[in-house]
């Protein structure tokens, strides 16, 4: 993480505890390889209880539906994804297995993403950033008002939401002007993971 990433204001922190962030994550022709098997996914309209986001997504391992249902088994992450999962998950400390859900977003010029906190049935969020950069910044509630912080996302990179920043801040990605493919990978939450046995 470089200094000149975080603090575009004065008043801005450092960098929300808890986020880790890594340039070069993959590599120029890595990108091109994903970004090719990634437009053959067959990406759906996201739905919030009825309302259509402007991007769109595809799950494997684990999908999380918006309708009420939860999460649900899914199609597995297919080949091309597994030596990007092993990648994340050493990056973040964990074992391949740990993140059995990826989610994958194509964000068209002009689609983002709203305020937010991933949902709670999900731990640590990995996320690598694919064609174009994002700003991701961050927000959280403080008695004086919001705290804010940005992380510039450039292609290539992997990000980590963690402790605090997966927690307590909320994030959002402000429209885009060029396709952006971002991957994340989700770990559940250990009181949550429905892989294990509900006796
Ligand atoms: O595209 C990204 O990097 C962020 C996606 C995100 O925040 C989410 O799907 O919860
Ligand atoms: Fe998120």
């Amino acid at each position: 993480m470089t200094a000149h990433q975080f603090g575009l204001f004065e008043t801005e922190p450092a960098r929300p505890e808890g986020l880790a962030y890594r340039d070069d994550f993959v590599s120029v022709e890595e990108e091109r390889l994903l970004a090719a098997h990634i437009s053959e996914l067959p990406f759906k309209p996201f739905e919030f209880h009825g309302f259509q986001g402007n991007r769109r997504t595809v799950s494997f391992g684990w999908h999380y539906a918006f309708d009420g249902s939860g999460l649900q088994e899914t199609e597995p992450i297919p080949p091309f994804l597994l030596p990007l999962r092993d990648r994340a998950a050493r990056f973040a400390g964990l074992a391949p297995p740990a993140l059995p859900h990826v989610l994958v977003i194509e964000y068209a010029p002009g689609a983002g993403i709203g305020w937010h906190r991933d949902r709670p049935v999900f731990d640590d969020v990995i996320g690598v950033s694919l064609l174009a950069e994002a700003r991701l910044r961050f927000r959280r509630k403080r008695a004086a008002g919001w705290e804010r912080a940005t992380l510039v996302a450039r292609p290539r990179s992997a990000y980590l939401l963690r402790g605090p920043a997966r927690s307590e801040w909320e994030h959002s990605i402000p429209a885009m002007d060029r396709l952006r493919y971002s991957i994340t990978f989700r770990s559940f939450r250990e009181d949550s993971d429905p892989r294990r046995s509900s006796v």
